[in-house]
């Protein structure tokens, strides 16, 4: 089996543009750094890591004859947005269970970004108390049974679509597409920065990139940083999903602990909540290169990012790309903190 025996239903326009970090990296003074990016890649309700996701599972949603999707995130959740639009693109119904992962007093916070697309878009957005946490949620357990109770066949998609059985596997392709793009540009880029939450994108990365390794390619570091301030269930997540995803592409072996590395020291005082660090690194990389990024979860990649070149952790003739997952239109429920 290879990742190519997978079906994939496009949700983007094609490959994810990358583009050098110019004024960054000479702000730097280290390595030359990329963006890849996947906030601006899809035509669906400003596109994301999801949708990248999305794509190896839209096949198993239509030959499953389903009409309702049933996710869940936080109130600000980029994910259920992103169901959303593909149930939205499909011609299904979304209902989405947007728990309180934030304890976050912006009043607006459960009426705009995010959760206003989802509502624009004719999602059933239902608000639910319970807070953060990346695992399977009894509030999303029932929410499937509560649409097959009322005659719907619902289909299932967990926190992130991580812990789906074919979550891994939209990153996974982002590893050979990276690869397509390094051949067609002469580059490498021994280096990828991700921000990690439930774990499948940073996963599929891990899993796609040691089946290019063992097929002849050259080693990379690929640096989850944490921003679900779980650390230990997120590791565990990612490890789970990393080696799952590996099986499914045909590795043929368990991953080595030196291929996952998850890094905390960024996630701030909790999932969502933005430290100085974070609000520092979304100005300086909006001031530096017109790219934003959002306080819940790139905002705290991009402070991992910059610390760690800053720090000497990724040496100066590093070539480094850093994956953009998308996550502004939570900015609007943030707009206390940059006033
Ligand atoms: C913009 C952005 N960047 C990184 C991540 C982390 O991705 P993973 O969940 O695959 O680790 C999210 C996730 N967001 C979740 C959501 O509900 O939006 C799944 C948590 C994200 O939205």
């Amino acid at each position: 089996m290879s990742i190519r025996d997978f079906e994939r239903y496009p949700l983007t326009f094609g490959p994810s543009p990358v583009h050098e970090l110019r004024r960054l990296s000479a702000h730097l003074g280290g390595p030359r750094i990329f963006a890849k990016r996947e906030d601006v890649s899809s035509g669906l309700a400003y596109g994301g890591n999801k949708t990248r996701k999305l794509e190896y599972i839209v096949p198993d949603i239509l030959a499953s004859g389903a009409d309702t999707l049933v996710s869940i995130g936080g109130y600000q959740s980029n994910h259920t947005r992103q169901v959303a639009a593909v149930a939205a693109h499909l011609g299904l119904s979304a209902r989405l269970v947007q728990e309180r992962w934030v304890d976050w007093d912006d009043p607006v916070n459960d009426k705009v970004g995010n959760i206003e697309l989802s509502r624009i878009m004719g999602a059933d957005v239902r608000l639910d108390d319970h807070g953060f946490d990346i695992g399977i949620r009894s509030s999303w357990e029932e929410a499937l049974a509560e649409v097959e109770e009322a005659g719907g066949k619902p289909y299932p998609i967990p926190a992130g679509a991580s812990e789906h059985p074919l979550g891994g596997l939209g990153f996974a392709n982002w590893a050979y597409e990276v690869a397509e793009q390094e051949e067609a540009t002469g580059a490498f880029f021994d280096t990828i920065v991700v921000c990690t939450v439930t774990g499948s994108t940073h996963a599929g990365m891990i899993a796609g990139f040691a089946a290019l390794e063992d097929a002849g390619g050259r080693p990379r570091r690929i640096i989850g940083i944490d921003a679900s301030a779980t650390l230990d269930k997120t590791i565990a997540q990612v490890t789970r999903i990393a080696n799952h995803t590996a099986e499914l592409i045909g590795l043929g072996r368990a991953l080595r602990d030196d291929e996952i590395t998850v890094l905390p020291g960024w996630e701030g005082p909790a999932y969502g909540i933005p430290d100085e660090r974070t609000v520092a690194a979304i100005r300086d990389c909006a001031r530096l290169e017109g790219v934003i990024t959002d306080p819940v979860y790139e905002g705290k990649s991009m402070a991992g990012l910059m610390d760690l070149v800053t720090r000497g952790d990724i040496p100066a003739d590093a070539t480094v790309l850093y994956a953009h997952l998308g996550g502004q239109p939570a900015l609007n429920a943030y707009a206390g903190i940059f006033d």
